[in-house]
């Protein structure tokens, strides 16, 4: 059995456009058929005083359990040199499983949909690139989600070379 499968990028240190396009590569490895949206970058929300991040999001046919699937995300996080001392601090590359097809999991390790998607520009956007009718378990479709918070500050840009870019 196959999935689709949603992943949201993130990065505010080092050469985050080029941690991005390599993370891509990495990400689209998990599976099959990957598609990224495009880059963005957005004011941080939530933490300290902080640079602006890059944020992107992927899509991919996965036959990885969701845990398993997480795990192999963490790895790819901390290959990158992701160093993760402040709550929503700055980071080289943060990787989050935001929806598992249509389940819900609730347990300590993973929560999906990502628990805070719904409210967040910089997944929302690019989400909406890719699956813009599909719906967050409880809490409607991408695009109508988006509507409201459409005051958070993203901008799309070029500096990221993704892969697998759709069109
Ligand atoms: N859907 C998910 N995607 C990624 N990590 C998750 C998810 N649900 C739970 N987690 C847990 O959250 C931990 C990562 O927490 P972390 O401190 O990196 O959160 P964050 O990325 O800073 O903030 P946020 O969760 O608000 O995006 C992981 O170790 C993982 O066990
Ligand atoms: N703009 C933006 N803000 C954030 C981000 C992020 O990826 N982009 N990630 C966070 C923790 O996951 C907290 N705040």
């Amino acid at each position: 059995m196959t999935v689709k499968a949603y992943v949201g990028m993130g990065s505010n240190w080092g050469d985050s456009a080029a941690l991005l396009a390599a993370a891509e590569k990495a990400v689209a490895l998990l599976g099959w058929g990957a598609r990224t949206s495009s880059c963005y970058r957005t004011a941080p929300v939530g933490g300290p005083s902080q640079p602006p991040y890059l944020n992107a999001v992927m899509e991919l046919e996965t036959a990885w359990p969701p845990d398993e699937l997480l795990r192999l995300l963490l790895r790819i996080e901390e290959r990158f040199g992701r160093h993760r001392r402040v709550r929503w601090g700055p980071r080289y590359l943060d990787l989050d499983l935001i929806l598992y097809d249509t389940w819900v999991i609730d347990t300590p390790n993973l929560r999906v949909p990502h628990p805070r998607m719904h409210d967040r520009r910089f997944v929302l956007e690019p989400l909406a690139e890719l699956a813009p009718e599909r719906v967050i378990p409880g809490k409607g479709t991408v695009r109508a989600a988006l509507k409201g918070v459409l005051n958070q500050e993203v901008d799309q840009v070029d500096g990221c070379v993704f892969a697998y870019a759709g069109d």
